[in-house]
């Protein structure tokens, strides 16, 4: 009988991953696996990967062993690793209670952007399942100086650079509709703007305070949610609407519509930055090792 690996499916606004619990770092999970499992025809699917690691026994989180037990090991679905996830930090979250590591409450996870508060809410149960907000602590919002452009074929827009960990580019349309079917890229001018790739995200206003976003991400493409995004989205919002909580003392927050449903971004005096939604465990099972390593061959 060959070996199996057992793994989740969940989402958060529907950015979906596929969970591998693998607390002793045990499970090979090359740049090819990671690509083979988020495959949506020949794989499972998936936005991307969470890999749950013991911050112990990972080299990239021993250091933060001691304040977070847990290490979110993120990749995106083309196999690439990125410094942070928003919805993964929350689905890990909903997984970690899941499984029984830890209860309703505060819990800290290590992630290569540094370790996250979450704070999981008491939740309404389904079967196995629970459903309820899980709210992130995001930490703050750098906002890199520079003018870039984004097109996506005959149309072009300013962008704002926000770095939430991770690199955004904001643009600000007409119509989410402009931004086309994204099954490509946006290209950029400067075409060198971005050497490590940049996710982005158009935006329209929906209401005071309230936008809505499309976004293309990074090694997963086109995703109905992107919680960094949205952080990056209500910051470049903020400051557009002439808003600064560092200024005025007074926390601001933004309600940004994503095509996977709603999240919530308040923006503290001090720039931490705070994003509330749901996470949800759809499905578990097993998968053979045999599959996986043959599934990362072919690619
Ligand atoms: N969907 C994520 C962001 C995942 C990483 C991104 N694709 C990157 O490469 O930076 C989120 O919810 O933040």
């Amino acid at each position: 009988m060959s070996t199996r690996i057992a793994f989740l499916k969940g989402h958060g606004t529907e950015n979906d991953f596929v969970i591998i619990p693998d607390p002793e770092n045990a499970v090979d999970l090359s740049p090819a696996a990671v690509a083979a499992l988020c495959d949506r025809r020949a794989g499972i699917g998936g936005d991307g990967v969470l890999h749950v690691v013991r911050s112990a026994a990972h080299p990239e989180a021993r250091e933060m062993a001691a304040e977070a037990e847990w290490f979110m090991d993120y990749r995106n679905a083309d196999g690439s690793i990125a410094e942070m996830c928003g919805n993964g930090s929350r689905v890990f979250a909903r997984y970690l209670q899941h499984a029984g590591h830890v209860a309703e409450g505060d819990v800290a996870i290590a992630t290569r952007g540094g370790v996250k508060s979450v704070h999981i809410a008491k939740a309404v149960s389904h079967g196995d399942s629970a459903e309820g907000d899980i709210t992130v602590g995001m930490g703050r919002a750098l906002l890199p100086a520079g003018h870039v452009t984004v097109s996506v074929g005959e149309r072009s827009w300013p962008a704002r650079n926000v770095n939430m960990g991770n690199p955004h580019a904001v643009a600000f349309v007409d119509d989410l509709a402009h931004a086309g079917n994204l099954y490509t890229p946006p290209s950029f001018s400067p075409a060198s703007a971005y050497p490590d790739g940049v996710n982005v995200e158009f935006v329209v206003d929906r209401a005071p305070r309230h936008v809505a976003m499309r976004v293309h991400e990074r090694g997963s493409g086109e995703t109905r949610s992107c919680g960094t995004g949205a952080c990056a989205v209500a910051v470049a919002t903020a400051r557009r609407d002439g808003a600064d909580p560092a200024v005025t003392g007074t926390p601001v927050t933004y309600t940004v519509d994503v095509p996977g449903g709603t999240l919530v971004i308040t923006e503290h005096p001090d720039g931490e930055i705070e994003m509330a939604g749901p996470a949800v465990i759809v499905a578990e099972g097993e998968i053979d090792a045999g599959w996986l390593e043959s599934a990362a061959r072919r690619r």
